[in-house]
């Protein structure tokens, strides 16, 4: 048996996290390499360390000599956990060097924005491998670099090359444990990338693959990944099972406990996700893989609040008529680098539904309108902004959508709230529902209760 585990950034928080993690790694042998996060929150309202350097890079490039406390705040966090650790401290000025280095010598800001937010994991992966070889491991810090993350940056997004895993593969009979910092890889001119936020779950799973392991244990502050989340419900259902495809739908819309995109380099593969609490390692689990068993038990696995939606609906005598209609209008979204949503139609209009946190300045919000308004000629345009959107997300539902859409219909008339769209999602195993914003909450626990404690599916 050989597992890859990663540990996110509430498990790498501080010196006690990271002891937790030594005793996860020293209990068992088959973990052959730990990917680890930037320190993340210590409590509710710290800062993780990802955002602090987010912080610097702005500071520095607006010219703010406030750069120099966001440095030192980025310091102190690992000074901390070194002193803690009873670790050589002269690590913690090779940091400081790094940053400053990085500040001073790179002069492209989008190279230099992405070397200034990879530096949390990497300091972290070389602090932790420090400390378990301190306390008898054998292990090694390894850099994306050398172990072979080679990514490229296309669609505003950075991008997994294949040839990462032939590259991560000569490292499978590796006798040391790889420390490897998550969140980032190298393009092929040499200048590190980082994945969008939550990233490290993806170097995880690159990793996993090119290790040819047979787990991803995936360690977080969670016991189990929950039905709904447990910032919202009390209580809520735990996950034993649930499938690559559910975890990426519900990834997406709202679940943030792990990446949408860190199933991907595990498709072709059976490698099981094993996601686990290192507070609490030997409790609990949710297991993501391929294939789930309990269909028939469980056809919903999650609900979730996705966040809140804008609509714009445009209405155009004889539309019907016109071949072409929507990809016109898409064009307007695509130009101004919107992605959109949901497309729901009727004989003479379209409503175009995107994520209102991509359109959350007042002036981008009017340029779509202008843009809009000035290549066609419609009839009415209508501007919704107080949507909320909950999804609702289970393989069974495949075979169940009439009773599902009458079930959650009838839920949510006994509470008078009234569904502005509904909309089944394309690959059958989701349903979303769009309701006003003040309606929100009541929704959610309603529909919660039906699935979960009447089990009316
Ligand atoms: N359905 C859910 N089940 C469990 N946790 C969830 C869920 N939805 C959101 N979360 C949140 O995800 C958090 C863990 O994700 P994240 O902060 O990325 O962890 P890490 O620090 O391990 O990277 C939890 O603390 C919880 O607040
Ligand atoms: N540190 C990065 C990447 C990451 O994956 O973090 P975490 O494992 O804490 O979600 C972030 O905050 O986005």
């Amino acid at each position: 048996m050989k597992k890859t585990a990663k540990f996110g950034g509430s498990s790498v928080a501080n010196a006690n996290q990271i002891k937790k993690l030594t005793n996860i790694v020293k209990n068992d042998k088959d973990i052959r390499a730990i990917i680890v996060s930037a320190p993340g929150k210590r409590f509710k309202a710290d800062i993780k360390v990802t955002d602090l350097l987010i912080n610097l890079y702005k500071d520095y490039k607006q010219d703010s000599p406030s750069y120099i406390n966001s440095l030192d705040q980025i310091i102190l966090r690992y000074k901390d956990i070194a002193k803690e650790l009873d670790l050589d401290l002269r690590i913690i000025d090779s940091f400081k060097d790094t940053l400053i280095g990085f500040l001073k010598n790179i002069d492209d800001d989008f190279y230099l924005e992405n070397a200034i937010k990879s530096a949390g994991e990497d300091f972290n992966a070389r602090l932790i491998a420090v400390y378990l070889e301190k306390v008898g491991l054998e292990a090694k810090y390894i850099s994306p670099k050398d172990l072979g993350i080679r990514l490229e940056y296309s669609l505003n997004d950075a991008k997994i090359l294949d040839i990462s895993y032939d590259l991560i593969k000569k490292y499978e009979n590796c006798k040391e444990i790889l420390v490897i910092p998550g969140f980032f890889g190298y393009n092929d001119e040499g200048y590190r990338l980082t994945f969008s936020r939550g990233g490290s779950d993806i170097t995880g799973s690159m990793v996993a693959r090119g290790l040819s392991c047979d787990i991803y244990e995936n360690y977080t502050d969670m016991t189990y990944i929950y039905s709904a989340n447990p910032n919202m419900f009390y209580n809520p259902a735990p996950i034993k099972n649930i499938s690559y495809a559910e975890m990426r739908e519900l990834s997406y819309n709202g679940f943030e406990i792990f990446q949408e995109d860190a199933v991907q380099p595990l498709l072709d593969t059976n490698i099981e996700i094993h996601v686990k609490s290192t507070n609490n390692p030997d409790e609990g689990g949710t297991i993501i893989s391929k294939d789930r068993t309990d269909i028939s038990e469980n056809p919903i696995i999650g609900i979730s609040d996705v966040g809140a939606f804008t609509s714009f609906t445009l209405t155009e005598y004889m539309m019907n008529r016109k071949i072409g209609y929507i990809k016109n209008v898409l064009d307007i979204f695509q130009y101004m680098h919107i992605a959109v949503e949901h497309i729901p139609t009727s004989i003479d209009s379209v409503s175009i539904l995107v994520r209102s946190s991509y359109i959350k300045d007042k002036s981008r919000k009017l340029s779509i309108i202008n843009a809009i308004n000035s290549s066609f000629d419609l009839d009415e345009l209508d501007l919704n902004d107080r949507l909320k959107a909950i999804a609702i997300v289970g393989e069974g539902l495949k075979d169940k959508m009439s009773k599902a859409l009458y079930i959650f219909s009838k839920v949510l008339d006994d509470i008078n709230v009234n569904i502005e769209y509904i909309i089944q999602g394309a690959s059958n195993n989701s349903l979303f529902i769009f309701i006003d914003k003040d309606d929100e909450n009541k929704a959610l626990k309603a529909l919660y209760k039906s699935i979960y404690e009447e089990e009316s599916l």
